[in-house]
């Protein structure tokens, strides 16, 4: 947002004094209606504030669209808050976050250590850092020093989940502000209290901060902190897994969860700046959502994820529905019909919920009167989810003979199914053997059906511009040029049939570029393929082979 708040407010149209101001940012003045209306028409449409947060006894706080938001559009950029380790993991700097290698010191390997508080990080220069200059203070003032060592390539560090609760708590000294806004948002902390997971942290968190470090702050609060992270944080990674951090950002707190959201975000920079993207157009008064969850998860592995890790029962229109929008993401053929079916490919009858926002509720048939228990149900999918975690994950062969094997039981939009499937898209076309050139014409198709299917799946979960429905498209057009220079080169299609499979790919990419050009590092990519495929419809156009670039 590029308005500033002026001492004298002036109206944004003819710089005369001002007192009324806009309804969606409330960031700009004018002087009159009629300025108001020119000044939007003129450009401040594209730039006021596109939300407001409102209160529902329901949901608490949630945002809601002050204008028509268009699909792409940037609704919000935000620096993180607070960004610290997650509560375990391995080794990483308290400077810059990465993950640590240990040196050979003497005839030991173990991590360079911060000069004054013992704790782990890559060099004098890190331990610099204005990030840990706080939390090293208190912890020398009361001579702590950490006891991390390196101890193997794998070993997980529980020590570290003081550190960003540690920080916000620092806060309340040096940032009075940030640290109320933080202490404000939801934590859900009676609702987690009597975990195994809090009464550990009330044994480390809490007894390190208000003992070892003599913070004068009480449990309550401490563990509200670790609490408000749990509900409200944000994973970061580094694009190269250097660095897996967490980090809250207050106003992106505010986006209520949708199991079908019409938000996507993105992390902008090396400062970990968080930007929300419009999948869909969204009208004024409509509320902006995100998915806390896995939009390819069924119903009742949603609901119980939410659940635990957010402290709430979804009730959104699709964990409403049984079938989930048609796309029947968590339910299995009827047994009984399903012996009925005169073939395999042909659809049977399908199980549904009988209340799907009860997970004890029964199980019936969508036909006949077959009814199953819910924890016949839930057994039934952890058994297959134990069988599918069994594959090997470069192996197409093992995912195509699981899809193959369950086909009688799972539709083929179910959530197993459709992983497994989206297996077989990142291996066919990518990995090593299975590039696209390498691909026979058979799995060549399969890689294009595949694409689709899922394509229809996303349209369902993450309509819009989803990054799953970028990278689908990506891989699909891939694919399809691979499959167009192929049958050209075999004359099974004409020159003319060549330039029109190539547009329809180009079209394709066109489309994820639209979607995905604001992600980082993918404009050079979009735009390479986009000349490349442009040199290959010229050379299609000159009667020239068609190349196909990967
Ligand atoms: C990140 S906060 C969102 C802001 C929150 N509503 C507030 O008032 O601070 C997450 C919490 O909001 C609530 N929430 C978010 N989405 C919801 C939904 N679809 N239905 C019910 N509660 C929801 C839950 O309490 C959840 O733990």
């Amino acid at each position: 947002m590029e308005y500033q708040k002026r001492e004298i407010p002036q109206c944004e149209v003819c710089q005369q004094p001002a007192n009324q101001t806009c309804g969606g940012c409330k960031l700009v003045y004018y002087c009159t209606k009629a300025h108001q209306k020119l000044g939007w028409r003129e450009g401040h449409k594209f730039k006021c504030c596109a939300f407001k947060i409102q209160y529902s006894d329901t949901f608490g706080r949630h945002m809601i669209a002050t204008r028509d938001i268009q699909q792409g559009e940037m609704i919000l950029k935000e620096k993180p808050a607070i960004v610290g380790p997650k509560m375990t993991g391995p080794a990483e700097c308290l400077g810059c976050g990465k993950r640590l290698e240990p040196q050979k010191i003497g005839d030991q390997f173990d991590f360079y250590k911060c000069s004054v508080c013992n704790w782990p990080m890559c060099d004098t220069k890190c331990e610099k850092a204005e990030v840990h200059k706080a939390e090293c203070k208190v912890m020398s003032e009361r001579k702590y020093k950490c006891t991390v060592r390196y101890q193997g390539p794998d070993r997980v560090e529980a020590a570290y989940c003081v550190i960003s609760p540690l920080r916000v708590l620092l806060m309340k000294e040096t940032n009075q502000m940030q640290f109320e806004n933080i202490i404000n948002l939801e934590s859900h902390l009676e609702d987690r209290i009597n975990t195994p997971l809090y009464r550990v942290l009330r044994a480390n968190l809490s007894t390190f901060i208000v003992q070892v470090l003599g913070l004068p702050f009480d449990e309550e609060t401490v563990l509200k902190i670790a609490s408000i992270f749990d509900t409200n944080s944000f994973d970061v990674r580094a694009a190269d897994g250097s660095k897996k951090l967490r980090a809250i950002y207050v106003t992106a707190s505010m986006l209520n969860h949708s199991c079908r959201p019409n938000t996507r975000h993105i992390f902008l920079g090396d400062d970990y700046h968080l930007a929300f993207i419009a999948t869909m157009p969204i009208a004024k008064g409509d509320p902006i959502t995100a998915t806390y969850t896995q939009t390819l998860y069924g119903t009742l592995d949603r609901r119980r994820q939410l659940k635990i890790n957010k402290c709430f029962d979804c009730d959104c229109e699709r964990c409403k529905d049984p079938t989930e929008y048609g796309t029947y993401l968590g339910n299995i053929y009827c047994s009984v019909c399903n012996g009925q079916r005169s073939t395999p490919a042909s659809i049977g009858a399908m199980l549904v919920s009988t209340n799907p926002l009860d997970e004890t509720a029964p199980w019936k048939c969508e036909k006949c009167d077959h009814i199953i228990l819910a924890r016949q149900m839930i057994w039934g999918n952890n058994a297959l989810k134990q069988d599918m975690k069994k594959l090997s994950k470069t192996s197409p062969r093992e995912f195509e003979e699981f899809i193959q094997k369950y086909s009688q039981t799972l539709h083929p939009s179910n959530h197993l199914v459709v992983q497994a499937k989206l297996a077989l898209i990142q291996i066919y076309g990518n990995y090593k053997g299975y590039t696209l050139a390498e691909l026979s014409d058979h799995d060549l198709k399969r890689k294009i059906d595949l694409c689709h299917d899922l394509l229809e799946v996303a349209d369902k979960v993450e309509p819009g511009w989803s990054r799953f429905r970028g990278t689908l498209l990506l891989d699909l057009q891939a694919a399809m040029s691979m499959m167009t220079k192929r049958e050209f080169e075999t004359g099974k299609i004409t020159k003319a049939g060549a330039q029109d499979e190539l547009m329809e790919s180009m079209v394709l990419l066109q489309e994820a570029t639209s979607i995905l050009r604001v992600e980082p590092h993918m404009r050079e990519i979009l735009e390479r393929k986009i000349k490349e495929l442009s040199d290959q419809l010229e050379m299609a156009e000159n009667g020239n082979d068609v190349v196909v670039v990967e």
